[in-house]
């Protein structure tokens, strides 16, 4: 194996949205700085973005600084923007299928993913995960992994994540809760130096429950488990109303918010963040992060799509790379 610095790998993610041009745009900001490689088909590349086509990916941090290394994957028809093609989704699924090949070898530093669009994997290719999480979490036969959004302004985790909202109470048990506290304190630590994380717990219920008034959940296990893991030395916080618990004043008290569903916790962070903010999955052998948009259909192939979060997704990626030797 070479000893140039490990590359970035950036799987393509869903041809047909932003995903090729924001890490072609990303690629040409951190170029001089970060090595990368692309998987994909390099035809869904923006044409003013050098690129060239590899077959070894030690090759890629030499390659890098002038032109966006590409391990090319031909995905059949050309690219529509704006469309979900399901006709793509064995592409897409193959290029992050890859990206974890490289980081098992030890070629890649870490894997950032750009948006799939889901519902085109399960009509093109019977796509059985709800997103990347689940899906990198059955690659790397992990039993339990967690959804992180980070930006310097806020980190969030959703402890349950893509299911609908009427399963979230059934979802929720004390182990599943304990669990995702236990890798968000651990990945706190080892990839975002705390050595004493300070995590706020959001209850499920509106007031978090308002001493039962308006659901039992906090009552009957949240709160407990909360007072059973602090004796155990975490420092936890909660359960906390969620409607109050992110203006600036809160969020100076922790270093991460755990809340219990999706968009309990996606909707603050976006809001406060979305051009910074940036999903890392924790609690896998590997390092994952990706953007915190979508496909945004609406924009893609017109050059509008602002490249940040995919910026920030990468440079993160190495930087939880390099804390921990992998770069
Ligand atoms: N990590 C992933 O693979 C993710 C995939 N998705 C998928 O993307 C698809 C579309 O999801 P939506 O909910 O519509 O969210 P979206 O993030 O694609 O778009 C929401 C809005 O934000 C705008 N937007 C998004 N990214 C932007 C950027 N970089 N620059 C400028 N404007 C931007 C879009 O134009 C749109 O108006 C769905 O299939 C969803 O499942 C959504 C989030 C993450
Ligand atoms: N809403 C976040 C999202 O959909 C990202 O999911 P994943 O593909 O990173 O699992």
């Amino acid at each position: 194996m070479s000893s140039a610095p490990r590359p970035i790998a950036i799987s393509c993610g869903e041809p047909g949205g932003i995903g090729p041009e924001v890490a072609a745009r990303a690629w040409a900001a951190l170029a001089q700085r970060i090595p990368m490689l692309w998987i994909g088909d390099a035809r869904h590349l923006p044409g003013d973005i050098p690129h060239r086509i590899i077959t070894d990916p030690d090759e890629a941090a030499a390659i890098s600084p002038d032109a966006l290394p590409v391990l090319q994957r031909d995905f059949g028809p050309p690219a529509r923007p704006g469309q979900a093609q399901p006709q793509h989704a064995r592409g897409v699924i193959a290029a992050i299928e890859e990206g974890v090949a490289l980081l098992r070898t030890g070629q890649a530093a870490a894997l950032c993913t750009a948006p799939i669009h889901k519902k085109a994997l399960i009509d093109g290719a019977g796509f059985a995960h709800p997103g990347h999480t689940e899906f990198l979490a059955a690659l790397a036969g992990a039993d339990e992994v967690v959804m992180m959004l980070a930006s310097p302004e806020l980190r969030v985790v959703p402890a349950t994540i893509h299911i609908a909202l009427e399963s979230v109470p059934n979802a929720l048990t004390p182990g599943k809760l304990r669990r995702v506290i236990e890798i968000t304190a651990t990945d706190l630590r080892r990839y975002f130096g705390l050595a004493a994380p300070r995590i706020a717990i959001a209850g499920l219920n509106p007031h978090a429950g308002e001493e039962g008034a308006m659901g039992r959940q906090e009552l009957d296990w949240i709160a407990p488990l909360i007072r059973q893991m602090r004796d155990e030395g975490h420092d936890l916080n909660g359960p906390l109303p969620a409607d109050t618990m992110f203006h600036p004043a809160a969020r100076a008290r922790y270093d991460a918010a755990i809340c219990m569903y999706h968009d309990q916790a996606l909707i603050p962070i976006k809001t406060l963040d979305f051009d910074r903010g940036v999903n890392v999955t924790l609690g896998l052998p590997f390092i994952r992060t990706s953007p915190d948009h979508g496909t945004a259909f609406d924009i893609a192939g017109q050059n509008r799509a602002n490249p940040s979060s995919m910026i920030e997704a990468i440079r993160l990626a190495h930087d939880m790379a390099q804390k921990t030797g992998r770069a």
